[in-house]
């Protein structure tokens, strides 16, 4: 359920028609619905209340300060994976102690930076980053709160690009190998071990792959507490899916069952590092039509956002929903929708049947609240889109668009060139 539902013909975010927001800010522009996010985060927590939990929503799916805010606002912590994702979580005033760090490739500036911050508990993904984190740990006269990130090879079932959980992935340290580099961990000075942590994959759309992983790490936290670990925590990542086009993912409710049930017994707090799930269908890509080419082979729908501003088409051939933002139009076409992008691979969608679109008309890509933003970039010296979010009938505008002056920020022409 999300709140981006047509009245009349008109699409509309919450109160808010989207062509009237197209008419204030232009094109194209990111939208998304407070109530959605908020609604996502509510059915999250709601389904693990029975059970000790702390809820990291994964900073990376979106990472505008106002999506921050209202997760902290609600009581989420963060998953970050980076020194800027510390420094966005603390300007919203995240608790620190509930901040999880994962990443293969923490930087000594960034671990020192983290536990400065003291948050609560770094996910190390190889032997030698334990021995780094306990080195800046003793520099700083800080124990470091850790969990291995188990990498327990399951098959999520999922883009292979978006898979870690399989032995052949860059992340987590082999189930095979993690008690030997538990021990390790338990003899260096600086460092307390906490937890056991696993993320398996994004867009996981069976229940199995999650419950399969459990079953693995389950017997590895009971060796561990056998053998005097404190094992608090235990952070199953983030990965539930989401419909784009006809997945029929596992509600939170289905997920925290099969996860309350093969948990069961562990007397830990679990760790939850959601993305996707809490923003995905909570926005959406507005953009207008440029031009409709029809070509011999394929008709083109040309509108003025790209790959740039919406890289999931052209990176893993995904699907991303295209709504008109005026329904009124009976007719059907089947066309490419391309951006002004000079690469071939710059579609947001291929081959789809959609509205006969006219120049002018405008469009919604929907699904596009996670891994949307936060994965543009400036190719072809394209100012970044503006954000904007809607809470009720407010239209507020959280990013703003990027100036020409914006794109040339940091560059210099130095004498004699
Ligand atoms: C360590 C970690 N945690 C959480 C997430 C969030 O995943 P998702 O957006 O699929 O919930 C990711 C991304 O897959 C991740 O790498
Ligand atoms: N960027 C990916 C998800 C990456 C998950 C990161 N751990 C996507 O859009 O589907």
């Amino acid at each position: 359920m999300n709140h981006f539902e047509y009245q009349g013909n008109d699409l509309y975010c919450e109160d808010v028609a989207v062509k009237d927001i197209a008419a204030q800010v232009g094109t194209p522009f990111y939208l998304y619905s407070h109530a959605t996010l908020s609604r996502h985060m509510q059915a999250f927590t709601s389904a693990f209340a029975s059970v000790p939990h702390i809820v990291c929503y994964s900073i990376k799916a979106n990472s505008n300060l106002a999506v921050l805010k209202t997760f902290v606002t609600l009581g989420s912590g963060f998953d970050m994976v980076s020194g800027g994702e510390l420094f966005r979580a603390q300007q919203v005033g995240c608790d620190p102690q509930k901040i999880v760090y994962s990443g293969v490739g923490k930087t000594e500036p960034e671990i020192e930076a983290a536990l400065n911050a003291n948050i609560l508990m770094f996910n190390v993904e190889s032997p030698q980053e334990l021995e780094t984190i306990d080195r800046v740990a003793g520099r700083l006269g800080k124990k470091a709160g850790i969990a291995i990130r188990v990498n327990p090879d399951v098959d999520p079932q999922t883009h292979p690009y978006i898979s870690t959980g399989m032995k052949q992935a860059k992340f987590g340290i082999n189930i095979s190998q993690a008690l030997e580099d538990y021990r390790r961990a338990a003899a260096m000075p600086n460092l307390e071990v906490i937890g056991v942590d696993c993320h398996i994959g994004s867009q996981l759309t069976k229940l199995s792959p999650f419950v399969d992983a459990i079953k693995k790490i389950r017997e590895l936290v009971e060796t561990l507490k056998q053998e005097g670990f404190a094992i608090k925590y235990l952070d199953l990542g983030g990965g539930l899916g989401i419909t784009y086009e006809d997945e029929e993912p596992p509600t939170p409710t289905d997920y925290a069952e099969a996860i309350i049930e093969a948990t069961k017994g562990l007397d830990v707090t679990l760790i939850f590092e959601p993305g996707r799930m809490m923003v995905g269908n909570a926005g959406i890509l507005a953009a207008k039509v440029l031009y409709v080419k029809e070509g011999e082979a394929k008709n083109f729908v040309i509108v003025d956002a790209a790959m740039n501003d919406l890289a999931r088409p052209a990176l893993y051939g995904s699907y991303q929903g295209i709504e008109p933002v005026d329904r009124s139009t009976k007719e059907r076409m089947v066309a490419d929708v391309v951006g002004p992008i000079c690469e071939s691979g710059d579609f947001l969608a291929q081959d789809r049947e959609i509205p006969a679109f006219k120049q002018g008309d405008l469009i919604a890509v929907s699904s596009a609240g996670a891994y949307g933003f936060t994965m543009a970039s400036n190719y072809n010296s394209r100012p970044r889109t503006p954000e904007v979010m809607v809470k009720g009938d407010q239209v507020l505008v959280i990013r703003q668009r990027e100036t020409y002056d914006d794109l040339i920020k940091g560059e210099s022409i130095p004498e004699g060139i």
